[in-house]
């Protein structure tokens, strides 16, 4: 959406999935317009598709595969050849192996706890996990206090953080210094966690023993050891039926009450809906634009029943409800009078 231009109506913006960096998250924050997405509906659904190719590409399923249906054609052969042929697959058991996990939030959590009964060895590093997760999280699951430990530590590893300025190219040439010889690196976030050509020069070596990415370009395709999967982490029926429900609910309620979940740029605010009127306003986080709104509400000699006031960095949400009982839809000037405020973004009275 980076090249689309919004309309001045646009209200809101869902995400029926976790990545919103096909978003202009700041650009909407600026014209006042709430992107949300859905985080945990897809959850499920990339776990099962982790756990599933590391456990194929460490037993080389996928070059076996390519590899048997390359007998097509020889005939009685096949058999024969294919014992002939199969030791050059020979793989690795994932148990008792060490997975290092990048990322405790839906999907992490859910890796990390699946791995254990797995029989694996799971560390985990996520310096700003939520307290949802951490109270879902096995306590089997060590932490490690810096991601250099989880690096040096891991057998295979597998990252669930969402890509930005700081995640980015977390995976390079100084980072694959310390991991050990032959560690499998599995991405199912974003390909620019990834330095591409460091990568390359890692697989070439043998530093890094296998790349399953579900993220697959050109490069990707001509790296040894690479296992391309075409971004299909989220992509079953039930996935892509929670995020589409998850994220008309969170819109419906939005244009409905203005009561705010899980959005991205929005602080998150909810009131049950008391009042005969709800002015709802986006608007900069500075002093006294709470008085403001609500010296405006007053000049009209309307009482108010309830209110809530989130910040978020630069931005706040306020929602007031009215308890006066107002003629018609709209109470005529008030929605034009709270605008003019300095600092307000978006207004709605609902
Ligand atoms: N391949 C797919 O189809 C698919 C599907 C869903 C999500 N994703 C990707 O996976 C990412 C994670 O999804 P999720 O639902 O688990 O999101 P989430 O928000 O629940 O979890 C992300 C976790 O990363 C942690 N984190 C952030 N920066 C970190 C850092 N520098 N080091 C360690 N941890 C850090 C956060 O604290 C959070 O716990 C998404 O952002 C998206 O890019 C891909
Ligand atoms: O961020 C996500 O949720 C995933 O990458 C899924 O993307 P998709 O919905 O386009 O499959």
């Amino acid at each position: 959406m980076h090249s689309l231009e919004f309309g001045s109506n646009l209200k809101a913006i869902a995400r029926a999935g976790a990545g919103v960096n096909n978003i202009p998250v700041d650009k909407c924050t600026e014209q006042g317009i709430v992107v949300f997405n859905t985080p945990g509906a897809n959850a499920n659904a990339v776990k099962e598709l982790v756990l599933t190719t590391l456990m194929a590409s460490s037993r080389n399923l996928f070059a076996g595969v390519e590899w048997a249906k390359s007998l097509k054609g020889e005939g009685d052969q096949v058999p024969k050849l294919v014992e002939a042929g199969k030791k050059q697959f020979v793989g690795k058991e994932i148990k008792g192996k060490t997975l290092g996990v990048i990322g405790l939030g839906a999907i992490g959590a859910l890796v990390a706890n699946d791995a254990l009964d797995l029989d694996m060895d799971v560390i985990g590093f996520d310096p700003f996990i939520s307290v949802n997760t951490a109270w879902n999280l096995s306590r089997n699951v060590q932490r490690a206090m810096s991601i250099e430990e989880l690096f040096a530590n891991s057998d295979f590893i597998t990252v669930h953080v969402p890509l930005t300025a700081d995640t980015k190219g977390m995976f390079n040439k100084q980072t694959f210094s310390i991991m050990k010889d032959g560690v499998h690196i599995v991405n199912f976030s974003r390909d620019g966690l990834v330095n591409e050509e460091d990568i390359t020069a890692a697989l070439e070596s043998g530093k890094v023993g296998k790349y399953i990415t579900d993220f697959p370009n050109e490069n990707v395709l001509k790296m040894k050891n690479a296992v391309p999967i075409p971004h299909l982490g989220a992509s079953t029926q039930e996935s892509e039926e929670n995020c589409a429900i998850m994220a008309a609910r969170q819109v419906k309620e939005f244009m409905e009450t203005g009561n705010i979940k899980n959005s991205v740029n929005f602080p998150n605010a909810a009131i049950p809906y008391t009042g005969k009127k709800r002015v709802a306003a986006f608007h900069k986080n500075v002093p006294n634009m709470v008085g403001q709104i609500t010296s405006a509400i007053s000049d009209y000699e309307l009482n108010i029943a309830d209110m809530v006031n989130r910040s978020r960095g630069d931005y706040a949400y306020t929602m007031i409800d009215i308890e006066n009982k107002v003629n018609g839809d709209v109470i005529p000037g008030l929605k034009e009078k709270i605008s003019q405020i300095e600092g307000i973004v978006s207004i709605r009275v609902i």
